[in-house]
């Protein structure tokens, strides 16, 4: 009975086992806190979520004490005021700290540094906090988020060395000053609305007094009696400082230079891409070639031979070889099967080409296997256009999709100019791939992709999934590098070669627990706890509240909670252990479209969604 006093709450904490206390009712102030301080029974509880519940008022001194197992304080989106009290001190093992969307005033308390030195996450975001950022932060080298933005903190940053600082906010404060080295790798939007200056800020610091020459006061100087040996230093140093701002610029124009030559002119045959990727070249022989050149110098029978580019589903020849040749083209990436480069074809045509290494397959079985790949159509698929096998070269050319990948816009650059993954877009991608899959899985039992997961997943310019190297595992030897598809393998899997439908269906669960919850499946946070996506994704929602899994990102969606978590459970059935515990893609693309079409809860949190999880 969450609607009930402190009765409601005895009720509630033997209802979960007295491991996680939720409390999300907006009927009324349900905070009885004395009541809660005396309990000495709560000690077992690890997490205090009480989200957006219209608490107000001070926290009073001493309703930590007995929480001493607390790993998640969550009381965001409150009307909480008042300094934080020093009894937070007593919850040693803290990782979560919660707090943005309050009215919290004052200076931070020493004792959140000295403390509480395993906190991972802190967001102090939207309060009133004032007084200066400490350099205590420095001691919490656990941390990853802090968010201190929209608050009153004053004074200079300080330099802040935490290793495993990821997102970081200062924003919308009165800080002044110099952006700090350790800090300067953070988007600009992290620091803007204070009087902060230097990079990555556009806003250049001003030029310290013995750098800039003002000739009038030299003059004045002069006239004042300033000794020649004076005037002749500070002529020197201006001398000085100009040669090293050459210098500099000449240098920073040399790194450009060297910066431009990895992308390969396939025309002029400028650079390998085996160069640029630091390895052997692949034909011997051919010194300086791109991909395509590679191919004319190694066909038997010359140039006219050569000219066999295969074009797949009745596409009309639109380029031929000498085409690609032509083409400037630059590497975008180099994967299990092979380098991809992106060609610009003379009058902009855009591919990508895809030069596959370690075929294992003879040419007969190569073509049949790659006209059936070709023959796939469906808009949630990357479109393979064309082919070119010889025994020294295979070339596939597929539609160059212009946004990219879904792990790179996952963990990418998370500044400024990135495309935000709301809920919305990130939803219809889970549905995209799933009937891009579920297309293939239609074809023939035995019909499966064998490699999904978030860098084969490619957006178009409206932000559609389409899923890229389908049938590729069946015709290239998969990995000698395991960990590139470690977490995405089911456990069955013994040989990639033989993927099954099933172990497809694995591969997109854990797909999915990545859209929803940022983390990559070979996250270094996992690792160091030893666990893979589904397992920590499982062993979170067991022990503390379901929200703590959603990227942060995804957590200014408070409306859509309800088909977030159906997402989550759909994901959680797909990573199931035994094949045969896990749904068919055609009823994961069901569960979705259903979710999606859902109606929404308004309001917070409903916690029976969080025990039917459990
Ligand atoms: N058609 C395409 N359009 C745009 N970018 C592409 C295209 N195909 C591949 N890429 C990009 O090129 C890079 C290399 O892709 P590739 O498929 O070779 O390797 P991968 O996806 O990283 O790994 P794997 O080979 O195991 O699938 C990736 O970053 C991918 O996003």
């Amino acid at each position: 009975d969450l609607t009930s006093d402190r009765a409601g709450l005895l009720n509630l904490r033997s209802a979960v086992g007295g491991r996680t206390l939720f409390w999300t009712t907006t009927q009324q102030n349900p905070c009885n806190w004395a009541g809660v301080q005396c309990d000495n029974t709560l000690n077992r509880v690890t997490a205090l979520h009480l989200p957006g519940v219209s608490l107000s008022g001070e926290l009073p001194v001493g309703i930590f004490g007995n929480l001493t197992r607390l790993r998640t304080i969550s009381l965001r989106f409150n009307t909480l005021s008042g300094p934080l009290p020093s009894d937070l001190s007593s919850c040693v093992g803290l990782r979560n700290l919660y707090l943005q969307g309050n009215h919290f005033s004052g200076p931070l308390p020493e004792i959140l540094f000295s403390s509480l030195r395993d906190l991972v996450r802190l967001n102090l975001g939207g309060n009133n906090f004032s007084g200066e950022i400490s350099n205590g932060f420095n001691n919490l080298n656990r941390l990853r988020t802090l968010y201190l933005e929209n608050n009153k903190f004053s004074g200079s940053l300080p330099e802040l060395k935490i290793p495993k600082l990821e997102q970081f906010n200062v924003s919308f404060n009165n800080l002044n000053g110099s952006v700090p080295e350790s800090l300067r790798s953070k988007p600009k939007e992290s620091f803007t609305g204070n009087s902060l200056c230097g990079s990555p800020l556009d806003k250049m610091c001003p030029v310290p007094p013995a750098v800039s020459v003002d000739f009038n006061r030299n003059r004045d100087r002069k006239k004042s009696g300033l000794s020649g040996a004076a005037i002749a230093g500070i002529v020197i140093g201006s001398v000085l400082g100009l040669v090293l701002l050459l210098l500099l610029l000449f240098l920073l124009c040399r790194k450009r230079n060297a910066k431009k030559t990895n992308s390969i002119n396939i025309g002029a045959r400028k650079l390998t891409d085996a160069e640029v990727l630091g390895e052997e070249p692949l034909t011997a022989g051919s010194n300086g070639f791109s991909a395509a050149a590679a191919v004319m110098t190694t066909v038997p029978g010359g140039r006219e031979n050569a000219k066999k580019l295969v074009f797949l589903r009745n596409s009309a020849t639109v380029f031929d070889l000498e085409d690609l040749l032509r083409a400037s083209a630059e590497v975008l990436g180099k994967g299990t099967f092979g380098t991809a480069y992106k060609a610009v074809l003379e009058g902009g045509m855009m591919v990508a080409v895809k030069r596959l290494k370690d075929v294992t397959v003879l040419e007969p079985e190569f073509r049949e296997k790659i006209e059936f790949v070709g023959a796939m159509d469906h808009q949630n698929l990357v479109p393979l256009r064309a082919y070119y096998y010889n025994k020294d070269e295979k070339l596939l050319v597929y539609d160059y999709m212009p946004m990219g990948s879904l792990s790179a816009l996952l963990h990418g650059n998370k500044g400024g100019g990135r495309t935000p993954l709301n809920w919305d877009i990130r939803s219809a991608i889970a549905l995209g791939v799933a009937r891009g899959i579920e297309y293939l899985h239609s074809h023939d039992d035995n019909a499966s992709h064998g490699n999904i997961k978030s860098s084969n997943v490619l957006l178009t310019k409206s932000l559609e999934a389409c899923v890229s190297d389908f049938g590729l595992a069946s015709l290239v030897g998969l990995p000698s590098t395991p960990n590139r598809v470690a977490g995405y393998r089911a456990p069955e899997v013994t040989d990639p070669r033989r993927v099954s439908q099933k172990a497809d269906v694995y591969s997109f669960g854990v797909l999915i627990l990545e859209l929803l919850t940022g983390k990559a499946p070979t996250h270094s946070l996992l690792n160091e706890e030893g666990v893979d996506l589904p397992r920590w994704v499982q062993s979170t929602v067991k022990e503390e509240w379901t929200s703590e899994v959603f990227d942060l990102e995804l957590l200014r969606y408070q409306n859509a909670e309800e088909e977030m978590v159906q997402l989550l459970q759909l994901a959680i059935d797909c990573a199931a252990q035994y094949p045969d515990k896990r749904p068919t893609m055609l009823e994961v693309t069901r569960r979705i479209e259903e979710l999606r079409g859902a109606s929404r809860v308004e309001g917070g949190m409903n916690p029976d969604h969080v025990h039917g999880l459990e």
